[in-house]
């Protein structure tokens, strides 16, 4: 099933990349990437393990610093700030990690309330508890405040950890691998999420992923990072129609229906 198509503003950049390059010694990842951000838009960033995505986005989120390039972020360039408004612009940017990144030893609540009062410790207890509420009740995992991690399965640790990054309203998501270890049926609910997230909080997301299902279910526009540049864009059977022995190497491995 693929997603109805969402409006998108494709007048506004709310990320905008140029000439981006990253070496680490002198392994160069990322020679030169350009890429855009629509808001409102779902960009899913495919390529094979190794080839910088991940670098991309800690770019994109000012953990990375780029070697040269502009990386422009809701009208900021990231390697231009200050300390303090890098802060500002991370709260804005949510970051979905790999493995939900939950504090086992704190209830749902606990995990949900923590970085909402440290952002804005004038919260009083009645607002932090409609706010959790209401990224809860988004997750479709309105009755798990009072759980422990531990006590939730992998697809609701995930779901979980989206509404952890929600519960901070931010404008762009990236989602790491969402649906890296979870069985079909998960990964289809998690995939039905980002969709959901996506019209219900208008959020604007770059979505990481080896899972072309959850690549053809999410993405509005797909990039393919290949040999440290983004050489395939476009829709799911845009990126896909060509000859390119590596494009068709990545998609038969996959195995999608
Ligand atoms: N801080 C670092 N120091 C040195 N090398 C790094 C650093 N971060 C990433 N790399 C290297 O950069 C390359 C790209 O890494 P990255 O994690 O972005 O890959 P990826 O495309 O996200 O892969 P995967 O799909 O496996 O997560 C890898 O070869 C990695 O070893």
């Amino acid at each position: 099933m693929r997603k109805e198509r969402f409006v998108i503003d494709y007048q506004d950049k709310v990320i905008s990349i140029r000439g981006l390059y990253k070496a680490f010694d002198d392994f160069e990842v990322l020679k030169g990437v350009d890429l855009d951000l629509y808001r409102g838009e779902n960009l899913v960033v495919l390529g094979k393990s190794g080839t910088g995505k991940s670098v991309l986005i800690k770019i994109i989120s000012g953990l990375l610093r780029p070697d040269a390039g502009s990386v422009n972020v809701l009208g900021k360039d990231v390697d231009k700030i200050n300390r303090k408004e890098l802060n500002a612009l991370r709260l804005k940017v949510g970051f979905s990690f790999q493995n939900s990144a939950l504090y086992d030893s704190m209830t749902v609540q606990e995990n949900l309330e923590f970085p909402l009062k440290r952002h804005d410790p004038s919260l009083t207890q009645k607002q932090v508890n409609s706010f959790i509420n209401i990224v809860l009740e988004a997750v479709g995992l309105g009755q798990t405040a009072d759980q422990m991690p531990s006590e939730l399965s992998g697809g609701q640790r995930k779901r979980i950890g989206i509404a952890r990054t929600l519960i901070l309203k931010p404008d762009i998501m990236l989602y790491d691998e969402p649906t890296a270890g979870l069985d079909p049926i998960t990964s289809q609910e998690i995939n039905n999420l980002i969709n959901a997230v996506q019209q219900r909080f208008n959020t604007s997301s770059i979505i990481i992923t080896h899972d072309l299902t959850c690549a053809r279910e999410t993405g509005d526009r797909l990039v393919m990072l290949l040999d440290g540049q983004f050489q395939r864009q476009g829709t799911f059977d845009e990126v896909f129609s060509t000859d390119d022995e590596r494009v068709q190497a990545f998609y038969n491995y996959n195995f999608i229906d």
